[in-house]
Parts: C-alpha cells; structure tokens; sequence
C-alpha cells in the first residue's frame, strides 16, 4: 500500500534497516521487503562516507526510502552530507532544537525525528514526517521495555532499540508501532551486517504485525 502524496510504501508494518554499508546487505534488505534503508553518516561503528552512501543508494529502488542518519550535526553539515550522499531522507537523533528540521524543509526531503521515551512523542511535533522512538543510546542493541509507549504516539512512528528477529513480533504486539527499525539485532559483530538476519528480521515482523 501506498500513502497518498508521501512517496512511502507501507506492508502491514513499515520497517526500516539502518547502518547498512556493503552492497549485498543493502540487497538482501531489498529483497526481503525493507521500506527503508539507513546509512549512517555520524559517529558510530556503522559509520560511512557521504560518497559510500550514494554509492550504495544508487542501487536501491525508487520504492525504498533510503536515509542519512545524523546525531547532533549542525543543519549546515546535515544539508552538505544529504545532498552529496544523494539519500531521500535524513534521520535526526539526539537534542536537535525544532529549528534544526526547520532549516531543512526546503530540501524536499523526508525528515526523521528520532528520539528516546522521554522525548516528545507526538508524531509531527518538529514538523518531521516520521517519529522514532529508540532506546537512551541509539545504535546499542539495548532492548527497553516498549510496552512503555503503547498506544502514546498517534501517527507514523517506528519503534527502534534492541529489537531483532526473535523479539519483533512480541515489541510490535507490546508497542503497536507503525513500523520498526533495526540495526545490532541484524549483526554478527558491531557494524557487520548478516543477510540471513535480515531477512529473519523483515519476515518477522511481517508475521508479528499479523498477529498484533
Ligand atoms: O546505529 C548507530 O550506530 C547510530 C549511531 C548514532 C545515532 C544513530 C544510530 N543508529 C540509528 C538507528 O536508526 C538504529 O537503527 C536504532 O538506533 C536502533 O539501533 P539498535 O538498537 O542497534 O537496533
């Protein structure tokens, strides 16, 4: 299914791999039906270059949203990096002001907000197009307890943080969130994606949104 005037695809539940950084993940991400692709382009392990990531968002098809993820960098440096990675989306996670979404509406692109529980839940409140709702340290595998938010975000929002091919289906049924997003739980080692885990993971939270 479509969303009318977005550009965004959704199954029964969105889900979104981040941290992706060799071609055959980004593949097998693909293949097994991700809606989103994440690129990490701030400090962390998964980290790549703006030039990677446009190398590797050149191979994506135009239905999967492929994202920069960003933590703390400054719009002008977020602007620069977008731009040049060529992705259609930025994520933006941490203590960004409102302002900081403000000054890049003219880009035309889709803006993440991404944030821990304590955060502001309600989707569209810095006048992004999705709202991520993650553990305190993004990108730590940490499990939380996402029962915590049922039912607060009304909207487009991903639960996100410590979530991986066992444990989706029963986060989607705690949560109810309008997609997920994954990066350690699709790991053999930090920043070392596995295509079978991958797959594992976009099948299951298929299956588990059926069940919700
Ligand atoms: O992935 C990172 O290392 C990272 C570093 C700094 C800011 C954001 C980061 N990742 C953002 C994501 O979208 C992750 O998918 C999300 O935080 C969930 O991570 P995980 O608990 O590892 O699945």
């Amino acid at each position: 299914m479509w969303i009318h005037g977005t550009g965004l695809r959704v199954h029964s539940v969105y889900v979104k791999i981040c941290g992706l950084r060799e071609p055959g993940h980004v593949a097998a991400a693909v293949e097994a039906g991700a809606d989103a692709i994440g690129f990490v382009l701030t400090r962390s392990p998964r980290r790549i270059t703006p030039e990677q990531a446009r190398e590797l968002a050149a191979a994506v098809p135009a239905h999967v949203l492929t994202v920069a993820v960003f933590a703390g960098e400054a719009p002008e440096e977020v602007r620069a990096a977008a731009l040049e990675s060529g992705v259609r989306a930025v994520q933006l996670h941490g203590a960004h002001p409102h302002g900081d979404f403000t000054a890049l509406k003219d880009l035309g692109l889709t803006l993440v907000r991404a944030g821990a529980a304590g955060a502001d839940l309600r989707c569209g409140a810095f006048d992004e197009d999705l709202l991520i709702v993650d553990a305190p340290r993004p990108g730590s595998g940490e499990p939380w307890d996402w029962s915590a938010v049922r039912g607060r975000p009304e909207g487009r929002w991903m639960l996100a943080g410590g979530l991986d091919p066992s444990n989706v289906a029963r986060a989607i049924a705690e949560a109810r969130p309008w997609g997920v997003d994954v990066s350690s739980g699709v790991e053999v080692a930090p920043g070392v994606k596995d295509s079978g885990l991958i797959r594992e993971f976009v099948a299951a939270a298929r299956g588990g949104a059926k069940q919700a």
